[in-house]
């Protein structure tokens, strides 16, 4: 079966780390028989710049008649100043809401051979294997009204009763495949949207008796993640906590530059990406770390095309070359010398290839 594929690279290191896991593709084609038709948009100020528009019509096209997409990162400083519907960013948040992609997937686990690299000791991360689940086309990102004036800016945080339930259902069903725990964070002490979130978490957890829920305010959660992480299974929160959390998560596990995301729809269907942004101060150099988004391929593979044996060999490939002690700038320890974007690409696909003989 062919799989329709659309790249997205997008800005900053975007287009570099795209293109090592485009090769990935192309050597799973050949050590397992992947068949796809690849498909490459302009998305971000890469699309502003050539059509006036961070997510063209064509662009959002293209996604919707795909199986799936892998998207690099958005942004740099060169747009910041511009009208805020034309940045790079509201490029993303676009296809986001355009593909209805409300869960956010976003898996801190840590690489055995990472201990060292994380900015916590290797005992309170050892065996980490949290999974957030961020809810993705609502809250304060989307909510209406939103205005920038001359003496004051607002922005609404606003979440229905659907939104939550269907973000809190998603959270259960995943903890079932795991250790049954989930843990919803929220500001409920102060805000009043986050109540309405907390009661209608504890509704839907009527229907998963099966699962443990707790609850914990954001500020709390920001401290546990650092303190003692391995408590957490799985966490579902809002659009706005989901981003910063998954950011501190992405540290424990030795870089932001590891981590992958799936985002995904009622039907499965997703867009693939790494947590981190489009790195300007390292964009061009051959610096940044391509494996966040070969482990979004992975993700991409399993949630999306059910390629089970080609996501796991994709997994095991990038344990490889951790294991063989290959580090990018970002993972890097003292006294060792660091590999380029593409050597990693290298090596990826060389332990690839030598798994499949
Ligand atoms: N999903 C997306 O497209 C996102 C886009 N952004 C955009 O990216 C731009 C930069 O934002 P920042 O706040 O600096 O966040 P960032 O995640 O791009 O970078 C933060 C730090 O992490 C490093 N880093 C990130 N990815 C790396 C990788 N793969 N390998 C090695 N080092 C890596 C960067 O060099 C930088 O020092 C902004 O325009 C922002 O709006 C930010 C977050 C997400
Ligand atoms: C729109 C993005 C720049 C927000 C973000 O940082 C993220 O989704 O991780
Ligand atoms: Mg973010």
């Amino acid at each position: 079966m062919t799989h329709k594929l659309l790249l997205l690279p997008g800005d900053g290191i975007g287009p570099e780390i795209v293109s090592q896991a485009e090769r990935v593709i192309q050597t799973l084609g050949r050590t397992h028989g992947l068949s796809v038709e690849l498909e490459t948009a302009l998305i971000g100020g890469a699309a502003y710049e050539a059509e006036g528009d961070p997510l063209p019509e064509q662009t959002l096209a293209l996604a919707q008649a795909s199986d799936a997409v892998l998207f690099g990162a958005v942004g740099g400083p060169q747009w910041d100043a511009i009208e805020r519907d034309k940045r790079p960013e509201r490029g993303l948040l676009r296809i986001r809401a355009g593909l209805d992609l409300f869960a956010n997937l976003r898996p801190a686990s840590l690489v055995p051979e990472l201990a060292e690299a994380s900015s916590l000791r290797p005992e309170l991360v050892a065996g980490l294997d949290i999974m957030i689940v961020r809810e993705l086309t609502g809250g304060i990102y989307f909510g209406q009204p939103r205005e920038q004036g001359a003496d004051r800016a607002f922005n609404t945080m606003v979440y229905s009763r659907s939104e939550i339930e269907r973000i809190a259902r998603r959270a259960f069903e995943i903890a079932r495949l795991r250790d049954r725990r989930v843990c919803s964070v929220d500001k409920a002490n102060v805000l009043e949207v986050s109540e309405f979130w907390r009661q209608t978490v504890t509704a839907v957890a009527a229907d998963y008796p099966d699962v443990t829920l707790s609850h914990m305010y954001v500020d709390n959660a920001a401290m546990q993640l650092v303190r003692a992480p391995k408590q957490f299974d799985v966490i579902v929160t809002g659009n706005l906590f989901g981003d910063v959390l998954s950011d501190i998560a992405a540290m424990l596990t030795g870089s932001i530059g590891m981590l992958p995301s799936a985002s995904l729809n009622e039907q499965s269907r997703g867009l693939y990406e790494p947590v981190h942004g489009s790195a300007p101060d390292i964009a061009g150099q051959d610096k940044a770390n391509p494996l966040a988004t070969i482990l979004s391929l992975a993700m991409l593979l399993r949630y999306s095309l059910g390629e089970t044996v080609m996501a796991d060999a994709v997994e095991r490939a990038v344990a490889r070359v951790l294991a063989d002690g290959l580090r990018t700038a970002d993972l890097q320890s003292a006294g060792s010398t660091p590999v380029g974007t593409q050597a990693m690409g290298d090596a990826v696909i060389r332990a690839l290839e030598s798994a499949s003989h």
